[in-house]
């Protein structure tokens, strides 16, 4: 069912943390009808009365035309309602929630657009997020998905700071409708018909993040990072090329442009993650006192068996994984790096 007002759209986000209260407050703010689901009754209260997201983004003043709802999981009458769903869940979960919601047993002629914007791959299967919707809600839910992806820091557009990101979908249609739908002066959308792509661009670009960070942790500075982040982008377009992916995607925003972004600023959780391993601190003691997701940990993993089963060269993706999942210390990584052997730069970058 559509909203009254012919722009208007009736949109339900899923969480409540730092990029789905953002994203509900940039697509309440220009008009539309915002649902957010948080799975606590504190925080629904405080949405309602004060505007107030008490756990993230918390010196924001939210717009007053958003409607937190829960704590239980709408049900399947709700969602028909909607004529979007925004869903900024963790990829660990995504899984679970979309099984929780039923969407296979909507309509298949009236199934709501559905927008994706976590980056991650599901630890295990070693699937991307639209593989995972596949299996979870049926091939017709996954032909309506979309993915929004590139360089956005939830704490900066908030503060409507100018924003740049990709859109993407197996359908033209439903990419243009979903980057329609959030594009606005500061936040524009580009639209990408290379899920693949954007996918593992996002997924990857935590992980080498996370390199990034314990460079800086150890106490490389700027020509370091600048390697790491080109053999990065190397790395992770021959990843995409073997996964076929097309290789351009990775000099996109959500290619490059996320890469660089993660890759050099502390308000990433992802370098935050390095930066403290570089410091020293245990893995389990950061991801305790984090205070949110960094995708980039359990990525990692995934990452690894995807580069270990094509026998692709990821070298700085392997050390990432070993120093997360194998006790391999951050100096070890950083030696390791620097001794890899010589090779033909451009080697697997192209299809
Ligand atoms: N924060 C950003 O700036 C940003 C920007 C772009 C993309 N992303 C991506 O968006 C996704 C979410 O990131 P975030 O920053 O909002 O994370 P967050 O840690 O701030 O919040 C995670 C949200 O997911 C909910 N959640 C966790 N497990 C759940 C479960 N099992 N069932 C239902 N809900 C669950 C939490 O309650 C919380 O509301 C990640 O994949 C991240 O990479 C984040
Ligand atoms: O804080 P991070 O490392 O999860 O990065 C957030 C976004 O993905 C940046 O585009």
């Amino acid at each position: 069912m559509s909203s009254d007002k012919a722009d208007t759209k009736r949109v339900l986000v899923l969480d409540d943390g730092n990029f789905g209260s953002c994203l509900a407050d940039h697509l309440a703010d220009i008009d539309n009808d915002v649902f957010i689901h948080c799975r606590k009754q504190e925080v629904i209260d405080s949405f309602n009365t004060h505007h107030r997201n008490p756990n993230y983004l918390q010196d924001h003043i939210f717009s007053k035309n958003l409607t937190a709802i829960g704590p239980e999981v709408p049900d399947l009458g709700f969602v028909s309602t909607c004529d979007v769903l925004v869903f900024a869940i963790p990829t660990q979960s995504m899984r679970s929630v979309l099984e929780s919601l039923h969407l296979d047993k909507l309509d298949p002629t009236r199934l709501p657009q559905l927008c994706f914007v976590n980056k991650g791959i599901e630890m295990g299967t070693n699937k991307l997020p639209l593989e995972v919707i596949e299996e979870a809600c049926g091939s017709q839910v996954a032909h309506v998905s979309t993915f929004l992806s590139g360089p956005s820091f939830a704490k900066e557009i908030v503060k409507r700071q100018p924003t740049q990101v990709s859109v993407s979908s197996t359908s033209i249609q439903h990419a243009q409708a979903t980057a329609e739908l959030f594009h606005q002066p500061h936040f524009r959308c580009y639209v990408n018909t290379d899920p693949i792509g954007v996918e593992l661009a996002g997924a990857l670009k935590n992980v080498y993040a996370i390199a990034s960070g314990v460079s800086g942790g150890l106490g490389f500075e700027a020509n370091t990072r600048a390697g790491l982040v080109t053999r990065s982008l190397a790395e992770m377009t021959r990843i995409g090329v073997a996964y076929n992916a097309d290789p351009l995607t990775f000099l996109s925003l959500a290619g490059v442009g996320d890469l660089f972004l993660t890759c050099s600023s502390e308000k990433s959780r992802n370098f935050t993650v390095g930066y403290r391993l570089g410091k020293g601190e245990s893995l389990e003691h950061i991801l305790e006192t984090l205070g949110s997701v960094a995708e980039g940990v359990d990525t990692a993993k995934s990452a690894y068996a995807m580069v270990q089963e094509r026998n692709l060269h990821a070298p700085i993706l392997e050390h990432v994984y070993r120093l997360l999942w194998k006790g391999e210390s951050a100096k070890d990584l950083a030696k390791a790096l620097m001794e890899l052997p010589m090779m033909e730069e451009k080697e697997g970058m192209s299809s």
